[in-house]
């Protein structure tokens, strides 16, 4: 069991709330997932804790600074297992706004418009968490 759980590795995602709406981010590559939307995020560093995965990944592939706070929804296990989603609410600190550095676009999205982007298939679940947390704290 430890080993197993020592084996598999860990992707972040921030759902960056601000206003009410969440920032949505499409991937620029690989090709068979351009134009999907996801979380800002990426895999876990070793020795790194995942709050702290989700603020370096945020400045890294979007120019601002977050605090992430609560988990939003559960694990999702990743392709054939090779790891697990697990996504982070976080806010925005600072007066930087996010830039699509490494995106090919990025949308904010109110709760009604969540079902109006493509979002990676793992990616579902998540947001179906955010609408009902949307909703409870309209
Ligand atoms: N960041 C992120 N990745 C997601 C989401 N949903 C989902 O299936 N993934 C998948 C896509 C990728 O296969 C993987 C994350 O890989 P990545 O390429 O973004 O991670 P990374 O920044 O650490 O990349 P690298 O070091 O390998 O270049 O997780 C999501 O909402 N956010």
């Amino acid at each position: 069991m430890y080993t197993e759980q020592a084996r598999s590795k860990v992707v972040v995602g921030a759902a960056i709330l601000s206003g009410g709406r969440v920032l949505a981010c499409a991937r620029s590559a690989p090709p068979e997932v351009a134009g999907r939307f996801e979380f800002p995020g990426g895999k876990v560093e070793p020795g790194e804790s995942e709050t702290d995965a989700v603020a370096r990944e945020c400045a890294e592939e979007l120019g601002i600074t977050v605090r992430a706070g609560a988990r939003l929804g559960g694990d999702v296990p990743l392709g054939n297992g090779w790891a697990v989603l697990r996504v982070y609410l976080a806010e925005l600190i600072g007066d930087a706004q996010p830039r699509a550095l490494e995106h090919r676009e990025l949308r904010w999205l109110a709760a009604d418009e969540l079902d109006s982007v493509p979002w990676l298939p793992a990616d579902v679940p998540i947001v179906a968490a955010l609408r009902n947390h949307l909703r409870d704290h309209s």
